[in-house]
């Protein structure tokens, strides 16, 4: 078991990264500290993995709120079921909510315990590769707007994260390259040596092989972890995570919500960036070529949809929640490994982009 602490002083939490975790209550239950806990999941995954943690929590009164599963579902009607389960089982400011998912999840079991009485404490228990090397960790939390990706949350930090390799093996290999996406990122924004190791480990990683998956996993926090310690609520370098998500959330949103997965949506936005930073001269062809071909090789998508044209993106990129006084706000990379927050991008240099992607308009 490896374990890394996300330091924030008094809100600093571990990460546990290892196999059979979830039926080590020994390590986590410990981050419980009164009687009360409500398990969040969801209709695939607890049928899965629900029992295990519940043998862990034999001794708490536990309830339980089964969500719908989906991102189409990431919703405040979703939410509305969280705060119902608790409320009927009487839970109070002392509980702890858990969840036990992706992505999804995660972000709508953080900000139930958020805002449930003004904010009761939490555990992530990731079940994807994309929320054990990103949503678990960081504090951001919320659900989609119509209109917007990510329109409604907060910042709450969990008292733990448990990421348990082992329930890996039972995810499909669509959800495990939109995981491998957000790795990618990491390599791209702030580890060049990182990136490199990608490009030599990537089909070992791909066979989920168990020395590659955990350093994947734990170099990928580690990136994370740093990024949220220096800057907890986005106030400047925090945005960095965000490389391909001005892209990508407009994917998101135009192709209606689980359409394109959010790694997938990622991974092309990606490559925007990478193709706009190339055409303002921050970086070579020869590192443009190299992240297309890394994302490529992860079977993932690297071309946005053609049934989006330039006013929709630019339209939904305007809504992006980096923009400052009506100003894009992109991430754009000055070498590999170097990510910096700009406004600097003209907006034929963004169009030119698209085009170039094969997007019309
Ligand atoms: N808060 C953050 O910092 C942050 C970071 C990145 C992404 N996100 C959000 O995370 C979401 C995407 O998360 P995701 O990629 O985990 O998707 P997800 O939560 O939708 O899970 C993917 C699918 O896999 C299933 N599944 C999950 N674990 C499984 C397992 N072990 N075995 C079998 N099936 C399993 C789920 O039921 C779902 O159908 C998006 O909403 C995105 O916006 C948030
Ligand atoms: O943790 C962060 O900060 C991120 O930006 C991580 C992203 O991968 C993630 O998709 C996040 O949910 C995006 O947040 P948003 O504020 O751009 O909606
Ligand atoms: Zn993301």
């Amino acid at each position: 078991m490896k374990r890394l602490d996300v330091d924030l002083g008094d809100r600093s939490y571990p990460i546990y990264i290892g196999r059979g975790l979830i039926r080590q209550p020994e390590l986590w239950a410990g981050h419980i500290p009164g009687q009360q806990v409500c398990v969040v999941s969801n209709e695939t995954i607890a049928p899965l993995y629900l029992e295990s943690v519940l043998a862990g929590l034999s001794d708490k009164s536990v309830c339980r709120a089964i969500l719908p599963d989906g991102e189409s579902y990431k919703t405040l009607a979703t939410l509305s079921g969280i705060y119902d389960a608790l409320l009927e089982a009487g839970h109070g400011r002392g509980t702890t909510l858990l969840a036990l998912g992706g992505g999804v999840v995660g972000d709508m079991c953080g900000f139930a315990a958020a805002s449930y009485q003004r904010g009761v404490d939490f555990i992530q228990m990731p079940t994807t590769l994309l929320s054990m090397v990103d949503s678990s960790v960081g504090g951001k939390t919320g659900v989609n707007h119509p209109l917007g990706k990510n329109m409604i949350g907060a910042f709450h930090q969990p008292k733990c994260v448990v990421a348990d390799l082992a329930l890996l093996d039972t995810l499909p290999a669509r959800e495990y390259a939109a995981g491998l996406a957000e790795v990618v990122k990491y390599g791209l924004i702030s580890d060049a040596p990182f990136f490199e190791w990608l490009e030599d480990n990537l089909d070992a990683l791909l066979a989920r092989e168990e020395a590659a998956l955990t350093e994947a996993v734990y170099r990928s926090c580690v990136n994370k972890a740093q990024v949220v310690a220096e800057d907890e609520r986005e106030g400047g370098r925090r945005a960095i995570l965000n490389l391909g998500h001005t892209f990508g959330h407009a994917i998101e949103t135009a192709e209606g919500y689980g359409t394109w997965l959010h790694g997938e949506a990622v991974a092309a936005g990606m490559v925007l960036a990478l193709n706009l930073s190339r055409r303002l001269g921050w970086i070579d062809s020869d590192i443009e070529a190299r992240g297309r071909r890394l994302l490529e090789r992860a079977e993932l998508p690297v071309a946005p949809p053609d049934s989006m044209d330039v006013d929709q993106f630019l339209l939904l990129m305007g809504r992006d929640k980096k923009v400052v006084e009506g100003q894009l706000r992109l991430v754009l990379l000055q070498g590999l490994g170097e990510a910096v927050v700009s406004s600097e991008a003209p907006v034929e240099a963004i169009v030119a982009t698209l085009r170039e992607a094969g997007i019309k308009g």
